[in-house]
């Protein structure tokens, strides 16, 4: 595998605010990457800084493969169709549209709607098809799914892997976990400036741990415990209900969320 982006010490300050601090990564050839952090964390700029349009303050960028890129938030004339969108784009890149890309996106379902009319799902995947119209090798997408109903994420994420099937190497900036979870290969998590891990989601899992929450619902009310062993603090708690002579009415167990971890590593608790 391949490098497809070399990153070596990227410095960029909007005046005084110094958001990126001297950031290294390395992204693999064919690997689906996610840029994690919280709102202002510095993603979108690290984006900008890779794909050409934001000028940085000092470090060094390597990309190799032609881009494709799908910002956070874009728009068009209002009255252009999806299909002229796809031509004026295709034009643009000296390409022809790829059509097994178009008919993936359901670009033709649109055909009689201007971009007006779109939904924010239709429009998201109008602006990944116009992405790709230009058979890009590295993708960018900044947070593709944001504002999208269940359905809507699901039929993208397939987009999403397709992609990687192809062959291409995809960014992804996110700050949900569950979609990372499902989609990334490897992850860094952006706390003020910094990398606050590099590694795969399982690494991260293994790094803090997977605690239980549990809740215990007696007559008497309802009780919070947090576990990492749950057949041992169960024998445990189920004993210590029996001694204090309470029914116990349910038990909720859920597995502390990957979500709670990159809050607690993106704001470097
Ligand atoms: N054009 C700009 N001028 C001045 N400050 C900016 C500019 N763009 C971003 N910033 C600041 O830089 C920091 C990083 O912003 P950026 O948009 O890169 O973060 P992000 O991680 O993508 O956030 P979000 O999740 O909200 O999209 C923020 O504090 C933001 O206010």
């Amino acid at each position: 595998m391949g490098c497809a982006i070399q990153i070596e010490n990227l410095r960029k300050s909007y005046g005084e605010h110094l958001v990126l601090k001297g950031l290294n990564l390395r992204i693999e050839e064919g690997e689906i990457f996610g840029l994690l952090g919280i709102n202002g964390a510095g993603k979108t700029t690290a984006f900008e800084c890779i794909e050409g349009l934001r000028k940085y303050d000092s470090g060094r960028i390597t990309v190799n493969g032609k881009m494709g890129i799908q910002l956070q938030s874009s728009s068009l004339p209002a009255y252009i169709k999806p299909q002229e969108a796809v031509l004026l784009f295709a034009n643009w890149n000296g390409t022809a549209a790829d059509p097994s890309i178009l008919a993936a996106l359901g670009i033709h379902e649109l055909e009689k709607k201007q971009y007006r009319e779109l939904s924010m799902g239709q429009k998201r995947r109008l602006h990944l098809a116009l992405a790709l119209v230009g058979n890009p090798d590295l993708v960018f997408l900044d947070e593709p799914t944001a504002g999208l109903d269940v359905e809507g994420r699901i039929s993208l994420h397939a987009q999403i892997r397709l992609l990687k099937e192809q062959g291409k190497t995809i960014l992804l900036a996110s700050h949900d976990m569950a979609e990372v979870e499902a989609l990334c290969d490897r992850i860094a998590i952006l706390n003020k400036g910094n990398l606050a891990f590099l590694g795969t989601v399982d690494e991260l899992t293994a790094s803090i741990g997977r605690r239980y929450n549990i809740k215990i619902i007696t007559k008497a009310g309802e009780e919070d415990y947090a576990a990492e062993n749950i057949g041992e603090a169960m024998l445990d708690l189920l004993e210590g209900y029996k001694k204090r002579n309470l029914t116990v009415l349910d038990i909720k167990i859920d597995r502390g969320t990957l979500e709670e971890h990159f809050i607690n590593i993106a704001k470097g608790e």
